[in-house]
């Protein structure tokens, strides 16, 4: 049986109509492809991160995807429902979480807003309190159920509001730049929390971010988005690889020597010390490279470093004259 397409998206475009000024008095019409017929689909309990630079179209897909934004072509639905004509209904079904915004009533202790929330979507009692109880307990909520959300701190307000999106326990949950802004400890507690939700629960979780460690901690798979146009489809790994990643050998020698040379598939390109940097493509194995240095130089200790994600990415999107005009997915990749 194959997977039941929770997330189901098909060539579904956006386009803003927009009036710039031209000249002191006269306007013109302008069209802004900000989604330009993009395909996917999301099945039920995947971790999906949605990644992309400023503008790429992110936030208008999500938009579309939650019922705000009616899509200018294509087509959409999210567990069976279409977001633009039934949004109340499909609100009981997804929990939406910004970054940069709150949901939750400025004024009110965090535990009155909670209450808000589960008399707004109409939650059963039982179903509640099971929540509650277990968002309380996973997000250390404890303590801050008291406080007015104006005097928490971003991090605190952060897990408060992906408590709220999650009270009703929907099926989909969209979060976008959960991590943005918190310290270190937030950022790891909010990723435990939704590692649990996703394998407690099952929640199926569409994740913007620019945090690349969001990324390597919560999701198998990547989807890129640039210019409206999906990029890459996939895994990490085939993103390193499609983004014609380089992955680099350090090596330790006995002392301090002239760059080394002449290792086939290598090229030193940093020296510090006894210290070597190799670059070599992310795809080939180091075993060789090793054996052949080991050979000549007198190596002490190594180690491999991945590519950085976000060079990767940059790469990606700089694609061929700008962008790469088709969707590249895992299988493209060796
Ligand atoms: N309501 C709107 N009217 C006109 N243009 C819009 C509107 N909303 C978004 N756009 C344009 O659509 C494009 C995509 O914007 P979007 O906010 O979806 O990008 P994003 O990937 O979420 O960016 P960011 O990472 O900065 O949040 C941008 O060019 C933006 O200026």
């Amino acid at each position: 049986m194959t997977a039941e397409r929770l997330i189901d998206v098909d060539g579904v475009e956006k386009v803003f109509t927009v009036r710039r000024k031209a000249g002191r008095l006269r306007r013109v019409r302008h069209e802004v492809r900000a989604v330009d017929g993009i395909t996917f689909q999301v099945p039920r309990g995947e971790m999906v991160a949605y990644i992309g630079p400023n503008g790429a179209g992110k936030s208008t897909t999500v938009k579309m995807l939650t019922g705000i934004l009616v899509p200018s072509g294509g087509r959409l639905r999210i567990a069976g429902i279409d977001p633009a004509r039934e949004r109340t209904r499909l609100a009981r079904r997804i929990g939406v979480v910004f970054g940069q915004r709150t949901t939750l009533w400025w004024d009110l202790p965090l535990k009155d807003s909670y209450e808000l929330v589960r008399r707004m979507y109409r939650v059963p009692d039982a179903v509640y309190r099971a929540h509650f109880a277990r968002c309380a307990e996973l997000l250390d909520l404890g303590p801050l159920l008291d406080v007015p959300v104006r005097q928490l701190s971003l991090g605190q307000r952060m897990r408060g509001d992906i408590a709220a999106a999650l009270l009703h326990d929907p099926e989909i949950l969209y979060l976008d730049e959960p991590t943005i802004g918190l310290d270190v400890i937030s950022k790891a507690k909010v990723r435990e929390f939704l590692r649990e939700v996703n394998a407690e629960r099952g929640t199926t979780v569409l994740l913007t971010t620019h945090d690349l460690t969001d990324i390597e901690q919560l999701c198998r798979r990547v989807m890129v988005i640039d210019h409206g146009r999906l990029v890459y489809d996939g895994g990490l790994d085939g993103l390193r690889a499609a983004g014609d990643g380089e992955r680099t050998l350090v090596v330790d020698l006995e002392r301090e020597l002239p760059p080394i040379e002449g290792v086939p598939g290598a090229r030193t390109v940093k020296v510090e010390g006894p210290r070597q940097w190799l670059a070599f493509p992310a795809g080939r194995s180091a075993a060789p490279l090793v054996a052949a240095i080991a050979e000549r130089y007198p190596l002490v200790d190594l180690s491999v470093r991945e590519p950085d994600i976000e060079e990767v990415i940059a790469k990606l999107y700089a694609g061929d004259g700008g962008r790469p005009d088709r969707t590249a997915t895992a299988a493209d990749t060796p």
